[in-house]
């Protein structure tokens, strides 16, 4: 499935300017898509540095993910924690956790990283506090539902990042002909321009990356 809406040639182009890979992140790329399901699920070089950026901007005290995967988001998000703070991600598949946590340990970025274990619905009420920024990236049927869930979790100022919010071009096609998929997310992006609480910005990046801030 292809999770790159940008044609090949931009999106190489624009890796070979973004600052390079770092040798951590890079090996566990490597590692995932030689041996892990699933492996265009990761977030990756482009998109990670994106997430990096914006999460040093904000410098957040609490991060909440849903959907940890090989945990490469986690690392990019976690290095833009303010001092003293923690990123939470929710994963409902205890699978990949030794990987994980070897790749977070090897960053330097374990003592900063919680994982839960379960259904992201039935953790995000359990664990305290509120999140200066939220990365939503676990199963597309359920961005409302999550987005219902955070929203009175973001203090004003605050941002969610949702990814895939353009489900590789899917949500542009006739309702009739999208997957479940494709239309819970475009579901999910009239919904939120519809909240008078955000203001957001639907980038075009990998998979489409919508940034929302609640004001
Ligand atoms: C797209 S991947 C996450 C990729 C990761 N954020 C990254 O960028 O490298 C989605 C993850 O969501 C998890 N997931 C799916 N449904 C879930 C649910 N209901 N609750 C929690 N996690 C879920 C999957 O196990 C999978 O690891």
């Amino acid at each position: 499935m292809q999770h790159i809406i940008t044609p090949d040639p931009i999106n190489s182009y624009s890796e070979q300017y973004t600052s390079p890979e770092d040798a951590v992140l890079a090996a566990l790329n490597k590692e995932t898509y030689a041996h892990v399901r699933g492996a265009q699920m990761i977030s990756g070089h482009l998109q990670g540095m994106v997430l990096q950026m914006i999460s040093q901007m904000i410098a957040p005290k609490q991060v909440l993910e849903l959907g940890t995967y090989t945990g490469y988001s986690a690392i990019c998000l976690a290095k833009g924690l303010a001092e003293g703070g923690q990123l939470h991600t929710i994963d409902i598949d205890p699978d990949l956790q030794a990987m994980r946590e070897g790749y977070w340990k090897e960053a330097g970025q374990e003592h900063k990283i919680k994982q839960h274990i379960g259904e992201a619905a039935k953790v995000i009420p359990a664990i305290e506090g509120d999140f200066d920024l939220a990365f939503i990236d676990a199963d597309k049927r359920n961005y409302s539902l999550y987005f219902d869930l955070l929203i009175d979790r973001i203090p004003s100022g605050g941002y969610i990042l949702a990814d895939n919010t353009l489900f590789h071009g899917e949500v542009i096609l006739p309702v009739d002909q999208q997957s479940n998929s494709a239309r819970a997310i475009h579901e999910f992006n009239i919904k939120v321009a519809a909240d008078d609480r955000v203001e957001q910005v639907l980038m075009p990046i990998r998979d489409g990356l919508m940034l929302i801030r609640k004001k």
